[in-house]
């Protein structure tokens, strides 16, 4: 049955939900997900806690599959309500493409659909699978969970469900699944289509890139990965090995902050707007949940507490995207491995201190 299904159109994937449903008893409420077993399930590839980490413990990122730009005269031209971002609050990476939509005042031309935060063990699922406050259905696709859109576009895709996703509604497929190049194709991409002042704001300029390059490279690693390997290390060597190094690029960043409004140049780049998805989840999630416990934000790094608070009150693009309830509720359910009782702790209080 599922050889013809990942062949088929998502109407019969809905179809074998369906099916599923009654053959193997699907319990679902709006908290928990659980399919009682099933014929072939794609658990290893959607169910973060059946992730394999490498012989030494460690947790390697894979690289994204979908790797296409919006150009003129290409497969993909930049039109506008031709394409659609699904998103996850809770994820950093899926973040990053929400700040650069709102920057670039695109909300109209790129319409978004935001999943549930509880990650379960068929990936992320949307509002009429689990009505978590603030979560879509699909409105483009159809899709139950994000594996869908991924088995619509490629139907023997063996890689993972990950958000964010920017999805092309003509061809019905994915255009990009990388938030590195997502937020450059929003950054450069549709400008005929939008004001001259959105057209303007550039976060990659071209004499500040080679700074660019070199700060995200570093601060991929060990800090919006770094927290990752942190959490989902199995062994001490190998937690040690990602804390300390982030631990060691926050005192670096701190003195780069000092005194400064933005990380590179005396502008907004995608240098600050990479940092800050992670920053701003660090004392709400990281420093609890992930273990990295050096120091928190608000107590050890006055100058990164100073940036966050400024970008966060004062520009609505980083304020209007951060949602707190889906960033706690996310992590601290979906990684039983991590925290099996799954409660959300109630603190730090406020998520975020005024500025
Ligand atoms: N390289 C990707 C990473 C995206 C990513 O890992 N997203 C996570 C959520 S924060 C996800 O959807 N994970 C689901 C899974 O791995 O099953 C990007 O930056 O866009």
């Amino acid at each position: 049955m599922h050889s013809l299904l990942r062949r088929t159109s998502i109407s019969l994937v809905r179809h074998s939900h369906f099916h599923l449903r009654r053959q193997f008893k699907v319990y679902t409420n709006s908290r928990n997900i659980h399919a009682m077993g099933s014929a072939k399930d794609f658990a290893d590839q959607s169910d973060i806690n059946r992730m394999k980490t490498e012989a030494d413990g460690s947790f390697k990122r894979a690289d994204a599959s979908f790797r296409n730009t919006i150009q003129k005269g290409g497969r993909f031209e930049p039109e506008k309500y031709r394409y659609h971002l699904y998103v996850s609050y809770a994820c950093p990476w899926a973040t990053r493409t929400l700040i650069v939509r709102k920057l670039k005042g695109l909300e109209e031309i790129i319409p978004v659909t935001v999943v549930s935060p509880h990650m379960g063990d068929s990936g992320w699922p949307f509002a009429d699978v689990d009505a978590f406050p603030g979560a879509d259905a699909d409105p483009v696709e159809g899709a139950r969970h994000v594996k869908d859109l991924y088995f619509r576009a490629q139907s023997d895709y063996s890689g993972r469900f990950t958000v964010p996703v920017l999805w092309d509604k003509t061809l019905h497929t994915i255009v990009n699944n990388e938030s590195s190049e997502i937020i450059r194709i929003f950054n450069s991409a549709f400008d005929h289509l939008v004001p001259p002042e959105k057209a303007a704001i550039d976060i990659y300029p071209q004499e500040l890139r080679a700074q660019i390059d070199e700060v995200n490279a570093w601060v991929y690693d060990t800090v919006n990965n770094g927290v990752y390997k942190s959490g989902f290390a199995r062994t001490q060597t190998a937690y040690e090995a990602a804390v300390r190094p982030l631990f060691a690029s926050l005192d670096r960043l701190e003195k780069m902050l000092e005194g400064k409004q933005y990380l590179i140049g005396d502008v907004l780049t995608e240098a600050d707007i990479r940092l800050f998805v992670t920053i701003i989840r660090f004392d709400p999630v990281y420093v609890g949940h992930f273990k990295c416990n050096i120091r928190t934000i608000r107590g050890g790094y006055p100058a990164i507490n100073k940036w966050m608070k400024t970008l966060y009150w004062t520009h609505p693009a980083f304020k209007d995207t951060t949602n707190f309830e889906h960033i706690k509720t996310h992590y601290y359910w979906s990684h039983p491995m991590v925290n099996p009782t799954r409660v959300v702790p109630v603190g730090p209080i406020p998520d975020i201190e005024p500025l």
